[in-house]
């Protein structure tokens, strides 16, 4: 039944990026994903939301949920600073797969540790499987009903710390009603929404940003 849409996508970065330049993955990714075919990568617009977030926040140690096919993790990647690490969990072994060569071709593999895997059961061995204290910084871009029961896990695991930053994709498509809420009242964060659209769309959407107080 021929190729994926995340296969398409991996030729595209092939055909039309370079090697070892992560500026150019992103922009094959976006070109192929904005005249091609529509895929639930963050985007261009809503990515550069997400670079300044990244560059404010200079994480040492970075987590991300939801990698697909690797392109908000070669967003992230790229703008870290030596010898940090950004752990992403993928639960579907083909979008891992893909992601992985995409990671790979962007010459951000050092930097990357892909875990594959259900994020209720791999949070809690974060500590012990990868010698992480706590994340400066979360990417929340997996299922939508998943961002609160692992925001609370994260918690309960001290994986967060006073000024831990959480940004969170699709906020208002498809939305994350719970989520608002909790990070909006809850007063151990301070939390602020960038509205945007959703990926290659004029639909809205848009990121909250969430800092853990303690
Ligand atoms: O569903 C989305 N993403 C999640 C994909 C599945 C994640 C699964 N997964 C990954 C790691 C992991 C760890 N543990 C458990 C599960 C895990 C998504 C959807 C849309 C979208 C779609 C249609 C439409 F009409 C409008 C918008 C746009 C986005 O930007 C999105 O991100
Ligand atoms: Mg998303």
């Amino acid at each position: 039944t021929g190729l994926s849409r995340p296969q398409r996508i991996l030729k595209a970065v092939q055909k039309n990026a370079t090697k070892g330049n992560p500026e150019s993955v992103i922009a094959a990714i976006d070109h192929y994903c904005r005249h091609s075919e529509w895929a639930m990568n963050v985007g261009d617009e809503k990515g550069l939301i997400l670079d300044s977030v990244v560059t404010e926040v200079n994480p040492s140690t970075a987590l991300e949920l939801g990698t697909y096919c690797g392109y908000s993790t070669v967003r992230i990647a790229r703008l870290l600073s030596p010898g940090t690490k950004l752990i992403t969990l993928e639960f579907n072994p083909d979008y891992a797969a893909i992601a992985r060569q995409i990671i790979a071709y962007a010459g951000l593999q050092d930097k990357v540790i892909l875990v594959e895997g259900p994020s209720g059961d791999l949070i809690p061995k974060m500590k012990q499987q990868h010698g992480i204290k706590s994340f400066d910084f979360v990417f929340l871009d997996h299922w939508k009903d998943r961002y609160v029961p692992d925001t609370k896990l994260l918690e309960e695991c001290g994986l967060l710390r006073k000024g831990s930053v959480l940004l969170a994709d699709n906020v208002i498509c498809p939305g994350t009603p719970e989520y608002l809420k909790y990070v909006r009242n809850d007063p151990r964060y301070e939390s602020r929404y960038f509205k945007s659209n959703l990926e290659y769309t004029k639909v809205e959407d848009g990121l909250e940003k969430s800092v853990f107080l303690g």
